[in-house]
């Protein structure tokens, strides 16, 4: 294990694959699979109706927001309300498991056409899908009160990162 590795108590993964952010191909990667993904959701009977109110800035934000997650610029932080504004845009739209799991499931199979065909950086996305997925689900819930749910999460070669 390399000092920087055992320093911050990972493995050896992410300290010799340079970061995650530039292995995913930084923010034009995110925005080619925020792109493509939004074609596949609008053709989805089960989640067209959910995203009825589409507009382009929401593939732009959303590849900024992963951006962030993912350890590149923090524009989400800087420009679009940070982790408060995120838990915000989900209030009150009552996500079902099953809108949640399609969603989750239409993501993934976007990213393995649009990312880099690298198993782990795969996995590591697949697994920031899931996670995220579930607190979405969770706030979207009606009268949640999201109380401050703290900076934006990191997420890199070793899953989530503690702060
Ligand atoms: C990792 C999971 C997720 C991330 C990173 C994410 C990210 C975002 C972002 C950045 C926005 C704001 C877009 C804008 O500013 O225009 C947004 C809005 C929205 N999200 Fe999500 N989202 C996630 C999961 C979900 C799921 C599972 C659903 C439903 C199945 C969903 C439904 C929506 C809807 C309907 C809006 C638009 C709300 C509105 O403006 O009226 N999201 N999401």
């Amino acid at each position: 294990m390399s000092a920087r590795a055992a320093a911050s108590g990972g493995t050896d993964e992410g300290a010799e694959r340079g970061g995650f952010y530039e292995a995913l191909g930084g923010i034009d990667g995110l925005r080619r699979l925020t792109e493509s993904f939004y074609v596949v959701v609008r053709a989805d009977p089960l989640l067209a109706p959910v995203f009825a109110h589409f507009t382009p800035t929401h593939v732009e934000h959303v590849a900024v927001w992963m951006s962030e997650v993912f350890g590149g610029p923090a524009g989400y932080t800087a420009e679009l309300g940070g982790h408060p504004g995120l838990i915000r845009n989900h209030l009150g739209l009552s996500i079902t498991e099953e809108q949640r799991a399609r969603w989750a499931e239409l993501m993934i199979a976007t990213a393995t056409k649009e990312l880099p065909d690298d198993e782990l950086l795969q996995q590591r996305f697949a697994e920031y899908i899931e996670w995220g997925t579930r607190i979405a689900r969770s706030v979207s819930q009606p009268g949640v009160e999201p109380g401050n749910p703290g900076p934006v999460p990191q997420w890199g070669w070793d899953g989530l990162k503690k702060a």
